[in-house]
């Protein structure tokens, strides 16, 4: 047994803990992927003290649970459909053929064992821990407390069969924690830029946010999400007008727009159910280009256009199923 930055590890490490935890929350991808990476076949059997920067997620691996089983309601077996057909990453009705196939055929390789990371940013008060609470624990909490640096929630959940898991990074608007808060923006396979629907100015500052974001992660890797926040608090009328402006960003920052409310709870779960549902699609997409490229011995591509959807995805014909 042996303490490394106050994890106490173990070897005789279960198999699938090693790939699950390789992409476990860090500080700029340092220290449990470098324990897990060691091939010493470690597993972490409790948490002694880790490092506790100022702003550092206030969850040890035991709260996360991170080997829960999948709930029955984050069951996925359809593609959840985008919201306005105008600013969508794709607008097919069903996962990607090859996807779909994958999955049957249980040829889907790592996806099963990976933690996607997400992040949340934008400005303060937007509503963007809020909009995480609605989702992973159905609460809402009306009292404004700011994000301090960042927190994370897990979520798991099943896609045509195959276990997914969701890392969740909600991250703090405030200009005095920026800095804290961006060292965990690398690694993201999604970015959520969220803005008060109520707020014009927010959504002006949605690009510095993707921008920022931007900085630490490869934009033909990851896919963006455009969050208007707070839908209970606008008259139709003024819905209307806003929409108009958050579409055209959209469009701009090629996301995907999605309005929401956390109060009323609408579209909080269709959106992260579409979060997971195309993050899940690239992931697998990517997986298959790798091992196809292996198999053939030849270049193997690290870029995927696949993951890239946004306005892409009908480019290659499938190679498996029709
Ligand atoms: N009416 C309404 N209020 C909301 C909604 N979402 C959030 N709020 C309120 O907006 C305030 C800020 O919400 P937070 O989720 O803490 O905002 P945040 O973006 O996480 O803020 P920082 O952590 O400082 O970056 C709180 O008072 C919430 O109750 C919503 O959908 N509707
Ligand atoms: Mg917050």
């Amino acid at each position: 047994m042996s303490h490394v930055l106050g994890l106490e590890l173990r070897r005789e490490a279960p198999p699938l803990l090693g790939p699950l935890l390789s992409s476990f929350p860090h500080p700029a991808g340092s220290w449990p992927s470098q324990i897990l990476r060691s091939n010493h076949g470690f597993s972490i059997t409790s948490l002694t003290g880790p490092p506790r920067l100022l702003g550092a997620p206030s969850k040890t691996a035991g709260e996360m649970n991170i080997l829960a089983p999948v709930r029955r309601d984050r069951v996925l077996a359809e593609l959840p459909q985008c919201l306005r057909k105008e600013a969508a990453l794709h607008v097919h009705k069903d996962f990607h053929p090859r996807v779909t196939c994958a999955c049957q055929e249980h040829r889907t390789g790592t996806v099963g064992f990976k933690i996607s990371k997400v992040i949340v940013v934008g400005d303060l008060s937007v509503g963007k821990t809020c909009l995480i609470n609605r989702f992973c624990k159905d609460t809402f909490d009306k009292n404004y407390k700011a994000t301090i640096g960042v927190d994370f929630e897990m979520e798991r959940f099943e896609v045509l069969g195959v276990p997914f898991s969701l890392q969740l990074w909600d991250t703090a608007g405030q200009e005095r924690f920026k800095c804290i808060a961006s060292t965990y923006y690398r690694g993201a396979q999604a970015i959520i830029i969220v803005f008060n629907l109520n707020d014009v100015a927010s959504l002006e500052h949605t690009r510095q946010w993707l921008a920022d974001a931007l900085k630490e992660n490869d934009p033909a890797n990851v896919l963006l999400f455009l969050v208007g926040s707070k839908k209970d608090l606008s008259t139709p009328a003024q819905y209307v007008l806003m929409e108009k402006d958050a579409l055209k960003v959209a469009q701009e920052l090629k996301a995907e727009y999605w309005a929401v409310s956390s109060l009323t709870g609408e579209n909080v779960r269709e959106f992260f159910f579409r979060v997971a549902a195309l993050t899940f699609e690239a992931n697998v997409l990517a997986e298959l280009e790798k091992s196809g490229a292996r198999r053939i011995g030849d270049v193997v591509r690290i870029h995927s256009d696949d993951s890239n959807l946004y306005l892409t995805a009908s480019k290659k014909k499938p190679t498996c199923c029709p």
